[in-house]
C-alpha cells in the first residue's frame, strides 16, 4: 500500500460526526477500495471544549491556522453551517491545492463559480454531491449516466425538513412548530431552520442543480422562494380530498436557452411520481428525452445518509474514479454558479402563465361566481371553516378573483398532467352529486 492519505474535517455536527464515524467503521473497506491507508489527523470546530467522541489520534482545534498546519492534508471534508463560515476556509484550502468535499449548499450556490475556478487553477477538486438531496447520488447519476438525454423539466422534493414537517402535520395532526422541533432533534434542519421552512435551502439546491445540469444559474419566476411557514393543516387534508398532496417543490424548466426556476408549496396529484415521497425523503423527478420518466428517491437529510454522499465523493477522488469538474471539459469559461441574490432584471421576470391551481380559503363559491377568466375544475371541498377548489386560469386572474374577500387565501400550483386533473374532477363531481 502507498503512503497514508490524510483527511481533515471542518465541522463536527450532524454531518461531520457522521463522516468521522463512518470512515472509522468502514476503514478496512475504504482502504481496500483506495489501495492505501488513511488517517484523520485533525478536526476543526467552533467550540473545542464540547464533549465529543473523538479518538486521541485526532486533534480537535478551533483555530483554522492550527488545522491547516498540523498535518499535510490530502483532502478536507467541509461540514460547517453556512457560506459565511466556510468560504474563507475553502478558498484558502483550494489555493493550497487541497481538494475539498463539501455538504454546504449555500457555499456552493453562492461561491461555487469562484471556488471551482480556483480548484482548476490550483490543480485540485471541489466535490459537493451531499449538497443536493442529502444521501441521493443525484448529481453523480445525472452526470455519469444521462449525458445523451435532454432533460426538459426537473421537479423535486429537495428539502427534507419541509417534507418531514408536512408529512407529520398531515398524517398525525402535529403542529408546525412541534414537527420542526422534531426535525431539528433528528439533525435534519439547518442550524438556522428558517432556511428550511422559508425555502432558501431548496433555492440553493435548485441553483446548484440548474448549473450542474444546464450549465447556468436559472432565471427565477419569483423574487424570493416560498416556504411552508404558516401552512394550515386543513389545506393538507383538503388536498387529500381532492386527490393530491401539498408538497414543497423545486422546479426547473428549459425553454430554449432559458432555464426558469421556482421553489414553493405545490399540489402534487396522486399519480405523479413525487406524490409518494414522504417524511424526510427527497425525490428528484426528471424526464429524459430517451429514457423517459425517472425518480431518484431516498433520504434527503440526516447523519448517515449525508455522510454516505460525502464519503463516496472522497473515495471516488482518492481512487481516481470521479469525473472531471462540471463543464470544465466543454466550456472555455468557468461555470456560472453564483445566481443567488443577484440584483439583475432577469431575476424579476414574472411571466403571466396559465396554469391549474389548488386554491384554499373561504367563501370560494362566492368569489368564483361570474368569473369568466377562471375555470372551476372541481367541486368545492370544505373542512372546519376552510374550503378548497381546483381552478384553471392565469395566475393574475386567479389571484384577482380569489383574494377580493379573502385574506387567508392560498394558491398552490398543480404538479401533474391536466388530463389527470380532469379525470380526477369527473370522479370528484360524481362523488359529491
Ligand atoms: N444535516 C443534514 O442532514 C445535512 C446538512 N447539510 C449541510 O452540511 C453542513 C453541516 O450541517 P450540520 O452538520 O447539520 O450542521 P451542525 O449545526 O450540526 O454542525 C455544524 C458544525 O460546524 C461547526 N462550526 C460552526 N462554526 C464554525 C466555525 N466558525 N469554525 C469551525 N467550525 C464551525 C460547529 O462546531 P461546534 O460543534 O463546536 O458548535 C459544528 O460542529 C451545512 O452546510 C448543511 O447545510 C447537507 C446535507 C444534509
Ligand atoms: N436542512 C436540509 C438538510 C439537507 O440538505 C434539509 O432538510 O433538506
Amino acid at each position: 500500500m502507498s503512503q497514508v492519505k490524510k483527511v481533515g474535517i471542518i465541522g463536527f455536527g450532524t454531518v461531520g460526526s457522521g463522516v468521522y464515524e463512518t470512515l472509522l467503521s468502514k476503514k478496512e473497506k475504504v482502504e481496500k477500495i483506495i489501495g492505501s491507508q488513511f488517517s484523520i489527523p485533525v478536526i476543526l470546530v467552533k467550540d473545542k471544549q464540547k464533549q465529543r467522541d473523538i479518538s486521541g489520534e485526532t486533534a480537535v482545534t478551533d483555530s483554522f491556522e492550527e488545522f491547516e498546519s498540523l498535518a499535510e492534508l490530502d483532502a478536507v471534508v467541509e461540514a460547517s453551517p453556512d457560506a459565511t463560515t466556510a468560504y474563507p476556509f475553502v478558498r484558502r484550502l483550494l489555493q493550497k491545492g487541497i481538494t475539498v468535499i463539501t455538504a454546504n449548499k449555500e457555499l456552493v450556490a453562492k461561491h461555487g463559480e469562484e471556488l471551482l475556478n480556483l480548484a482548476g487553477i490550483y490543480n485540485c477538486r471541489l466535490f459537493f454531491e451531499a449538497a443536493v438531496a442529502g444521501g441521493i447520488p443525484v448529481l453523480t447519476s445525472v452526470r455519469h449516466t444521462l449525458k445523451t438525454n435532454d432533460l426538459e423539466r426537473i421537479e423535486g422534493v429537495v428539502n427534507g425538513t419541509s417534507n418531514f414537517i408536512l408529512t407529520k402535520m398531515r398524517e398525525e395532526g402535529t403542529a408546525f412548530q412541534t414537527a420542526l422541533e422534531e426535525a431539528q432533534e433528528h439533525g435534519y434542519a439547518e442550524a438556522v431552520p428558517d432556511k428550511d421552512v422559508d425555502g432558501w435551502d431548496a433555492y440553493y439546491k435548485t441553483t446548484i442543480l440548474s448549473q450542474w445540469i444546464y450549465g447556468k444559474a436559472p432565471v427565477w419566476l419569483t423574487e424570493k422562494p416560498a416556504g411552508i411557514r404558516g401552512t394550515d393543516v386543513r389545506d393538507l387534508l383538503l388536498a387529500d380530498q381532492l386527490g393530491g398532496r401539498v408538497k414543497h417543490l423545486a422546479s426547473l424548466e428549459k425553454n430554449g436557452d432559458t432555464i426558469t426556476a421556482s421553489v414553493g408549496p405545490q399540489f402534487v396529484l396522486n399519480d405523479h411520481p413525487l406524490y409518494g415521497v414522504e417524511g424526510v425523503n427527497n425525490g428528484i423527478h426528471v424526464k429524459g428525452s430517451i429514457v423517459g420518466s425517472l425518480l431518484f428517491q431516498g433520504a434527503g437529510a440526516g447523519k448517515f445518509p449525508t455522510a454516505s454522499a460525502v464519503i463516496e465523493d472522497l473515495i471516488n477522488y482518492w481512487s481516481h474514479t470521479s469525473e472531471k469538474a462540471p463543464l470544465f471539459e466543454d466550456h472555455d469559461e468557468a461555470p456560472q454558479l453564483s445566481g443567488v441574490n443577484q440584483e439583475n432584471e432577469e431575476t424579476k421576470i414574472k411571466p403571466e402563465y396559465s396554469g391549474v391551481w389548488l386554491v384554499t380559503g373561504k367563501q370560494l363559491a362566492l368569489q368564483l361566481e361570474g368569473q369568466r377568466a377562471v375555470e372551476k375544475l372541481s367541486a368545492i371541498k370544505r373542512l372546519e371553516g376552510r374550503e378548497a377548489v381546483l381552478v384553471k386560469g392565469k395566475k393574475h386572474d386567479v389571484t384577482a378573483a380569489m383574494s377580493a374577500l379573502n385574506d387567508t387565501v392560498r394558491f398552490y400550483p398543480v404538479c401533474g398532467e391536466l388530463q389527470s386533473i380532469l379525470q380526477l374532477n369527473a370522479v370528484t363531481e360524481r362523488s359529491v352529486s
